[in-house]
């Protein structure tokens, strides 16, 4: 029998993250007012949850990370979490293909006095991602864009990341159907696609971390550059 048979919902796995988040996260006047420009705007609600952004903000200072390089920008919730984890002399490089994702971003990196040490690249991210040639390759990299090209970014990511740097995929178990061979979407191919790419790869270790919370069912592909 198992353990805990879960028939958890979105309700359920929503109001779990809040509870906690109660407790570890602070209240955030700055990331509040970011999402609700993002939202005034009219874009998507598809960034990281609060609980997510705060573990790759955690995540970027415990490795130190100084630069960081994000494929998908949005209206720049991740991104900001980012720009706050690394020191004053650090940067983000962000890479969006929508114009009005960018305005709206550029606004709040703005609102929340992080444009300093944010670098924009309007344009599909494959077209940016080769003019990249950093004199200082990069501490982590978060993929965050359409799926469809995950195996496109993750083979610049590992080009563009320093050895030992941390290469992170978003929407990696997306509800369970990139394990469900019956979805045929894009996110569903381009993350499996990616898994299948992985398989042989030397170049790095990774693992699968999943989580559920305001976002739903999903998780992180989490990897280490040899
Ligand atoms: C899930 S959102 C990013 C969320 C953001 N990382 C966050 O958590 O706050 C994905 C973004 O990727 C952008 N995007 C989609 N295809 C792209 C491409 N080919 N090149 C660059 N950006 C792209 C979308 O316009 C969208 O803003
Ligand atoms: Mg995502």
């Amino acid at each position: 029998m198992a353990f805990y048979q879960s028939t958890a919902t979105i309700q359920d796995w929503t109001r779990s993250e809040k509870f906690h988040n109660s407790f570890l996260l602070p209240k955030d006047d700055v990331l509040d007012s970011v999402t609700k420009h993002s939202k005034d705007s009219g874009l998507p609600d598809i960034a990281v949850s609060e609980a997510q952004g705060k573990f790759l903000n955690l995540l970027a200072r415990s490795i130190g990370a100084k630069r960081i390089l994000e494929i998908g920008t949005l209206g720049g919730f991740s991104t900001i979490h980012f720009a706050r984890a690394v020191p004053a002399d650090g940067n983000v490089t962000t890479l969006e293909f929508d114009p009005l994702h960018a305005k709206v971003a550029s606004e709040n990196f703005k609102r929340a006095g992080v444009e300093n040490k944010i670098t924009l690249h309007v344009g599909r991210a494959a077209d940016s991602l080769v003019t990249l040639h950093p004199e200082k390759k990069f501490d982590l990299v978060f993929i965050d864009a359409d799926k469809s090209s995950n195996v496109t970014y993750f083979t610049e990511a590992k080009r563009l990341i320093r050895s030992g740097g941390v290469i992170i995929v978003d929407n990696a178990v997306y509800e369970g159907k990139v394990a469900d061979p019956e979805v045929k979407d894009s996110w569903a191919i381009g993350t499996r696609d990616l898994l299948s790419f992985l398989k042989d790869d030397k170049e790095v270790e990774a693992t699968t971390i999943g989580t559920a919370g305001v976002r739903g069912f999903d998780g992180f592909i989490y990897a280490i550059r040899k």
